[in-house]
C-alpha cells in the first residue's frame, strides 16, 4: 500500500513537471509575440506616446501631480539594472515592472532555495531549484507584458558589467545585492559612467537606504574608502532577517528609482534613511559631503578603470560562509568523534538559545557566545564543571559554522585583563548607580584622594594602563568603563545618553566611593563628558584634566571633527561600525602593540558596543555649555594636547583656557591624539606634577607655550594658518597684561 503510494506520488510529481515545461515554453512564445507587437500596440489617439492599455493601466500613478503623463513617458523610456533578485531586489524588481520602467534587467547568479521563501516574493515553491532571473522573468512579465525585462544568471563582475552597461543604456543601477565585493563593483561602474546607484541593505530589523553618485552626492567610496574586514560583517544566513525588512527597504529603493527617473525633488542623496523594524521608526541622517580626495569620484581618482573587487575587499562576491581560522593550533574534531565522547567531556554549545531551540544534539549545554564575552557565564562554565560527575577531561565548543566556537575558545583563553603585567589592581567589581551597572578599576589606597579616569573613544578603562599604576602610588584611582563602553553596561536608547542623565550617573558613581570630592581626568569623549561635570558640580571636582579635547562651546564649532564625522557613517548606526571596527580601531590605536590592539577589537566585537559610542556622538557634540563667557569654569583646569594632535587642533585647546578661571594648557612634543598612550613617561610626569600642585593656575598660557605653538605650527599643517594668527593675537594679548 505505502510502495503504491510512493510511485503514485512520484508518477503525479514527473507529469506536473511535464505540464509545468509546457507552459513556460508557451508563456516563453506569447512574450516574444508581446514583445514583437509592442510597437504596434493601439496607441491611444488623444496621448502620443502610450497605448490605451497603457494610458488605462498607469492611470492611478499618472493622476499624481508629481508623475503626470510626462513622468509616465520618462518611465517608459527609461531602463534600470537591477543587480540581486533576493531580498531588496524582488520588492524593487515587482515595484518598477509594475509602474511600466520600459527596460529592466535583471542580473543573479543563484538559484531559488527553500531559505529564500520568506522575503523574496518573486519566487515560489514552483521555482525552487531553477534561476532566479527566470522566476523574476515570469511573475514580472505576468503583470506587465507592455514592459521589455532582460535577464542573465551570471555573476555581475566588472567584465559582465561593464559589458551589460556598454550595450544598454541604464538611466539607474539599483544594488539588490549581499556583498561588500559587489557593493565596490556597482559603486565604481556607476561613478564611471555616471549613473546614480540606489543601494539598500537589511539585516535582522534593520534596514537602510541610500542614493550614491547622485547629484554632486557622495559615493559609496567617499563614505568607506577601504572594505571592513571580512569577518566583521554579518549575513542574512548568520544573523537572520524578517522578510517584511528588506521588503520596505525594496520597495523605498523602488520608490527612489522612480523618483530619480521622473526627476522629482527629494531624491535620498547625501544622506541615509535607517528603518528599525521594532519600533516602527524612520531615521534621516545627514551623510559626510562627497570628499575631494576620494578614489573614484575625487578631484584626482586613482581609480580610473574597473578592479578585481573580491581581490581589493579580501572576499567573495556572495555572501556564503566565510570561514574564519583564529588560531592555527585550535583542535577540531569531526562529528562522528563528537558522537562519540566519553562522559570525561563536557560540550557547550555557543549558539543563541534561539538557535538552540531549533536543533540541539543530546548532552550538549547551551551556553551563547554574546553572554560569554559579556563575561555573564565564566561563573556557569565553572560551576558546570565544578559540578560534573566525573573529573572532566576535555571542553568542547559547538556551533553553526565553528566561527563563534573558536571566538569564544581564543576569548576564553586569553581574557582581556591578563595582559597587563605587574599591575596593582584591586578588584574589578561592578557598582550600580541609578539603574546602571559600571564596570571600573581600582587601584591605590583608599584614604588617599580618588582620581577618577574617564576613557575616551573608542576606548575603554585599558586605555589608562600606564597611569593607573604611577597614580595608584600616591592616590586612589578609579577608571571606569564609561557607560556604553567596555564591560560597564550598554543600554542602546539614545536617550540613555542624554548629557544630564550621564551626568547624574557619574555624580552617584562618585558618592558610592563615599568621597565627597575628586579630581577628573578625562581623555577625547570622557574629556568633554568632564568639561560639563566640572562646570556643574564645582563643589565635587576638585580639578580637572582635560587631554586632548578643547572645550565644548569650541567643539561644537569644529565642523571638520572625526568624532563627528564618524556618527555620519552610512550604513550607521551600529552595523557598519561594526563592519568597520578593525579598520576604526587600528586606525585610532596606530600607537598600539598588537596585543593590545587584540584587546581594543574584541571590546568592540559587537553590535552592541558601538551602540552606546555612537550615541554619544549623537548627543552630546551639539551641547553648548554656556554661550556667556562671564560664567568661567570654576574648577582648576589643565588642558593636555600632543603637538601632533590631528584631530584636535592646538588653537582650540588654547582658546578654551578663555572659558576658565584658572587654566593651564600643557603640550606633548611629537605625541598625537593619545599622548597619555604614547608617550606616557612624558605624559606621567606632567600629570603628577600638575596633580601635586596647589598653587593657583595662571590664566594666559605661558610665553614657553607661544614658542612651542609656533615651532608646533609647521606641523599641525591643516590649522597652520589660523595657529598662526590666533597666536599674533594672543601674543599681543600677553605683553599687554605682563
Ligand atoms: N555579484 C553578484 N552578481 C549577481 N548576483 C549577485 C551578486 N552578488 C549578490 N547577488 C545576488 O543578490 C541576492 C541577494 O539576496 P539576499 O540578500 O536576499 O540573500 P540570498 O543570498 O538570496 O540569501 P541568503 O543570504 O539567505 O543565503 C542574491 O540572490 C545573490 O545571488
Ligand atoms: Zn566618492
Amino acid at each position: 500500500m505505502a510502495l503504491n503510494k510512493e510511485s503514485e506520488i512520484d508518477k503525479l510529481k514527473q507529469q506536473i513537471t511535464e505540464l509545468k515545461s509546457q507552459l513556460f515554453q508557451k508563456e516563453d512564445l506569447l512574450r516574444k509575440l508581446q514583445q514583437e507587437d509592442l510597437g504596434k500596440k493601439n496607441m491611444c489617439m488623444y496621448s502620443t506616446g502610450l497605448s490605451t492599455d497603457e494610458v488605462s493601466r498607469y492611470s492611478r500613478q499618472m493622476l499624481v501631480p508629481e508623475i503626470g503623463f510626462k513622468g509616465q513617458m520618462r518611465l517608459k523610456k527609461a531602463s534600470v539594472l537591477i543587480v540581486g533578485i533576493g531580498g531588496l531586489g524582488c520588492p524593487a524588481a515587482l515595484y518598477l515592472a509594475a509602474a511600466g520602467v520600459g527596460t529592466i534587467t535583471l542580473l543573479d547568479y543563484d538559484e531559488v532555495d527553500i531559505t529564500n521563501l520568506h522575503r523574496q516574493i518573486l519566487h515560489s515553491e514552483e521555482s525552487l531549484g531553477t534561476p532566479k532571473v527566470d522566476s523574476a522573468l515570469r511573475v514580472l512579465q505576468s503583470i506587465n507584458s507592455n514592459i521589455k525585462i532582460i535577464t542573465s544568471n551570471t555573476v555581475a563582475d566588472s567584465k559582465s558589467l561593464q559589458d551589460f552597461i556598454t550595450t544598454n543604456k541604464y538611466d539607474v543601477v539599483l544594488d539588490g545585492s549581499d556583498n561588500v565585493a559587489t557593493r565596490y563593483l556597482l559603486n565604481d561602474i556607476c561613478v564611471l559612467n555616471k549613473l546614480p546607484l540606489v543601494s539598500g541593505s537589511a539585516l535582522k530589523m534593520e534596514g537602510q537606504l541610500t542614493v550614491y553618485n547622485y547629484n554632486d552626492g557622495p559615493c559609496y567610496r567617499c563614505l568607506f574608502p577601504t572594505p571592513p574586514s571580512p569577518n566583521t560583517v554579518t549575513n542574512c544566513g548568520d544573523g537572520g532577517v524578517l522578510g517584511p525588512v528588506p521588503g520596505t527597504i525594496g520597495v523605498l529603493q523602488a520608490l527612489e528609482t522612480i523618483k530619480i527617473l521622473t526627476e522629482v525633488d527629494g531624491v535620498l542623496s547625501g544622506r541615509l534613511m535607517i528603518f528599525d523594524a521594532s519600533t516602527s521608526s524612520f531615521l534621516n541622517v545627514k551623510l559626510r559631503k562627497k570628499m575631494e580626495n576620494c578614489d573614484i569620484c575625487g578631484l584626482d581618482p586613482k581609480i580610473k578603470e574597473l578592479i578585481d573587487y573580491e581581490q581589493f575587499c579580501g572576499s567573495k562576491a556572495h555572501d556564503k560562509v566565510i570561514d574564519m581560522t583564529i588560531q592555527s593550533d585550535i583542535e577540531h574534531i569531526s562529528a562522528l568523534e563528537l558522537s562519540n565522547l566519553d562522559e570525561n567531556s563536557v560540550v557547550f554549545d555557543v549558539r543563541p538559545s534561539a538557535e538552540y531551540e531549533f536543533c540541539k544534539l543530546p548532552n550538549t549545554i547551551n551556553l551563547p557566545y554574546t553572554q560569554i564575552i559579556n563575561n555573564k557565564n565564566l561563573d556557569e562554565i565553572t560551576k558546570v564543571l565544578d559540578s560534573h560527575k566525573s573529573s572532566v577531561s576535555k571542553v568542547y565548543f559547538l556551533c553553526r559554522r565553528g566561527n563563534d566556537s573558536q571566538r569564544a575558545i581564543y576569548y576564553l583563553k586569553e581574557e582581556v585583563y591578563i595582559l597587563i603585567p605587574n599591575m596593582l589592581i584591586h578588584h574589578f567589581p561592578y557598582i550600580e548607580a541609578v539603574s546602571i551597572k559600571m564596570h571600573y578599576v581600582e587601584a591605590g589606597d583608599p584614604t588617599h584622594p580618588l582620581v577618577l579616569l574617564l576613557h575616551g573613544f573608542p576606548d575603554f578603562w585599558l586605555g589608562w594602563r600606564h597611569q593607573i599604576p604611577v597614580l595608584a602610588e600616591e592616590f586612589r584611582v578609579v577608571a571606569v568603563d564609561l557607560k556604553g563602553f567596555g564591560d560597564s553596561d550598554k543600554p542602546s536608547w539614545r536617550r540613555s545618553y542624554r548629557i544630564d542623565v550621564i551626568l547624574e550617573e557619574l555624580r552617584q558613581l562618585i558618592s558610592t566611593f563615599g568621597v565627597s570630592g575628586c579630581i577628573v581626568v578625562g581623555h577625547d569623549l570622557g574629556a568633554l563628558i568632564g568639561w560639563y561635570f566640572a562646570y556643574r558640580n564645582p563643589s565635587v571636582v576638585d580639578k580637572f584634566v582635560a587631554v586632548s579635547c578643547p572645550h565644548p562651546n569650541i567643539y561644537c564649532n569644529i565642523s571638520s571633527n572625526k568624532w563627528l564625522n564618524c556618527v555620519q557613517l552610512p550604513y550607521l548606526p551600529e552595523i557598519d561600525a561594526l563592519k568597520q571596527d578593525v579598520r576604526i580601531i587600528s586606525d585610532y590605536h596606530k600607537h598600539l602593540p598588537l596585543n593590545y590592539l587584540d584587546a581594543y577589537k574584541y571590546s568592540f566585537s559587537r553590535k552592541v558596543d558601538w551602540s552606546g559610542p555612537l550615541n554619544y556622538y549623537r548627543n552630546l557634540p551639539f551641547n553648548k555649555i554656556s554661550e556667556n563667557q562671564d560664567e568661567p569654569m570654576e574648577v582648576r583646569t589643565i588642558l593636555i594636547t600632543g603637538s601632533k594632535d590631528d584631530m584636535v587642533s592646538l588653537e582650540s585647546v588654547v582658546k578654551s583656557t578663555d572659558y576658565c578661571d584658572r587654566a593651564r594648557v600643557k603640550i606633548i612634543d611629537n605625541a598625537g591624539h593619545f599622548p597619555h598612550q604614547e608617550k606616557p613617561e612624558e605624559f606621567n610626569t606632567i600629570l603628577m606634577k600638575c596633580l601635586r600642585r596647589r598653587k593657583t593656575l595662571d590664566r594666559s598660557p605661558s610665553k614657553g607655550l607661544m614658542d612651542k605653538m609656533l615651532g608646533a605650527v609647521s606641523s599641525t599643517v591643516k590649522y597652520g594658518n589660523s595657529v598662526l594668527g590666533s597666536v599674533h593675537r594672543r601674543s599681543v594679548v600677553s605683553d599687554l597684561t605682563h
